[in-house]
């Protein structure tokens, strides 16, 4: 098959969060078996340009209609670790992708579906016609609705859509603007409830809602998710939507990247291991703490990698700190907030903690420092509100380091608890699992998993065992994929 996959992101080139991972591991996953990729993305100012192979020029001069009239556009080419990349580059004042920053401006809305446009344009022109477009996320939700509306009429009539819902969160809710900006110019034919009105504000579209409703298949990053974003508030208001295209709706859970992701050959940490030889995790503990300039004791150290914003829970990554260093454990932050907020409060704890020889918080982005994070810590907490799938917790069961979960989401089909899960036997448990929001509900969890730690070695070093031997690999979910696309292409 040809898939191309439109996308915000695309590790390591260009990441925010998991949805760079997703992109990347998925891909690679697929041409491993056999299929035939290609990846369209913003070619964005701040990307990391040292993670692209070949980067050359592949189509100048590709008018891409925008409003009344057309944007300029030139699309490169090069290869991120083996994966071929188109990058959109549109030259016009907007300067939609010379930003310096991926999201968080006020006109995301017209960037993303000017990108989204501007793809299909691509693919159009270049006479690409996949098998099946793959596309993620609120910022390609149009691209199935101008397929399906304007495209199929200029030759684009065989091709099919996947779209994968990472976080159901952000919607892209945006005025009329959009539409006439994008050519889907019939407002009252698209302000209509099974098409792009929003469930809640009659006034604007929901460009994620045009993606469930206009793509042939649409999932979710894992089955629990699947089910809570259908029947609980965790669907964002788009449950009822979801309900009416549940035919085609589904969770598929994620996987990681094991070329990338994995103890025994990751180019980032000091010193490799596996599940025979947990000695050199020793070693990357020390590593990390030489590193961070924290105490070397007998400790344990627990750690929280991620964004920090309120799907994380960040009230009890807040608190687990502090208990932590109450349980003599040492703690390790690594986490970037985008709301002000959050960020000026976790700076001020930043500073408080600066000179406390247990504890180090990094706040900013950075790949090379989280791999060495998993490898060099015990624990790793993931407390989230909601959490579709959820990596960090399969990244550090894959590294030795036993997550300790709150039980939503994706956390739900990978986590279970060593002392109470009922489903699981007790070889195949690999973490701690709690349920509530409260403090007292992580510290539980955090106490059985430090006690076992300082008390019962034998059995934590068989918990972290039993973790590293799961498979969280791409290999199922990319055969789940390939099912998903043969089913909507022989439609
Ligand atoms: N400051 C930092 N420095 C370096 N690396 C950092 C970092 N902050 C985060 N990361 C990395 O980014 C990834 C985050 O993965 P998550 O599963 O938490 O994704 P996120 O919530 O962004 O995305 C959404 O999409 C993913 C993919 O589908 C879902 O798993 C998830 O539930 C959903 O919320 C991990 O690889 C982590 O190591």
């Amino acid at each position: 098959m040809y898939i191309v996959q439109i996308a915000s992101e695309c590790a390591p080139v260009i990441k925010a969060g998991g949805l760079g991972d997703v992109v990347y591991g998925l891909s690679r996953e697929l041409e491993i078996r056999g299929h035939g990729v290609e990846l369209i993305l913003p070619k964005y100012d701040c990307m990391r340009y040292d993670h692209i192979w070949g980067l050359h020029e592949a189509y100048r001069d590709l008018m891409v209609p925008w409003f009344d009239g057309a944007i300029r556009c030139n699309v490169d080419c090069g290869w991120v670790h083996g994966r071929l990349c188109f990058f959109i580059e549109p030259l016009s004042e907007d300067n939609f992708f010379n930003r310096g920053c991926y999201y968080g401006c006020l006109d995301d809305h017209l960037r993303f579906a000017f990108f989204s446009k501007a793809a299909l344009e691509f693919l159009l022109v270049t006479n690409k016609r996949p098998d099946v477009i793959h596309c993620h996320d609120w910022q390609t939700g149009l691209v199935p609705v101008m397929l399906f509306e304007i495209y199929k009429y200029h030759g684009m009539e065989n091709q099919r859509v996947s779209y994968t819902i990472h976080n159901f969160k952000h919607q892209g809710v945006a005025g009329a603007n959009v539409l006439w900006a994008t050519g889907l110019n019939n407002e009252p034919y698209y302000f209509t409830e099974d098409r792009l009105m929003d469930n809640t504000h009659p006034t604007a579209i929901n460009f994620m809602k045009g993606g469930i409703v206009y793509s042939n298949f649409v999932n979710t990053v894992s089955p629990h998710h699947a089910w809570e974003a259908r029947f609980t508030e965790v669907g964002c208001g788009l449950g009822k939507t979801l309900y009416d295209h549940q035919h085609k709706f589904g969770g598929v859970l994620n996987g990681i990247d094991y070329e990338v992701w994995n103890p025994v050959v990751d180019r980032y940490i000091p010193y490799h291991y596996s599940s025979d030889d947990l000695k050199s995790k020793t070693l990357n503990k020390k590593a990390l703490r030489e590193r961070l300039w924290l105490n070397h004791s007998d400790k344990p150290i627990i750690c929280y990698i991620g964004r920090l914003d309120d799907q994380k829970g960040v009230h009890l990554v807040h608190h687990a700190i502090y208990y932590a260093l109450h349980k003599k454990a040492q703690f390790v932050l690594l986490g970037a907030a985008t709301e002000p907020g959050i960020n000026s409060w976790f700076w001020h704890e930043k500073n408080h903690l600066n000179t406390n020889p247990d504890c180090h918080i990094e706040l900013g982005f950075n790949e090379e420092l989280s791999h060495l994070i998993y490898a060099g810590a015990d624990m790793i907490v993931v407390p989230s509100n909601y959490e579709p799938c959820g990596l960090t917790q399969m990244i550090g069961l894959k590294y030795g380091t036993v997550p300790i979960v709150r039980g939503v989401g994706g956390l739900v089909n990978t986590v279970f608890d060593w002392d109470y899960d009922e489903n699981k036997p007790q070889e195949e448990r690999n973490g701690f699992v709690f349920y509530q929001t409260d403090n007292g509900a992580i510290e539980s969890a955090i106490d059985r998993a430090i006690d076992l730690w300082y008390k019962s070695p034998k059995l934590f070093r068989q918990l972290m065992i039993q973790g590293m031997e799961c498979d969280y690999s791409w290999n199922h979910p990319g055969a789940q994929y390939v099912g998903i696309y043969d089913h909507i292409r022989h439609k």
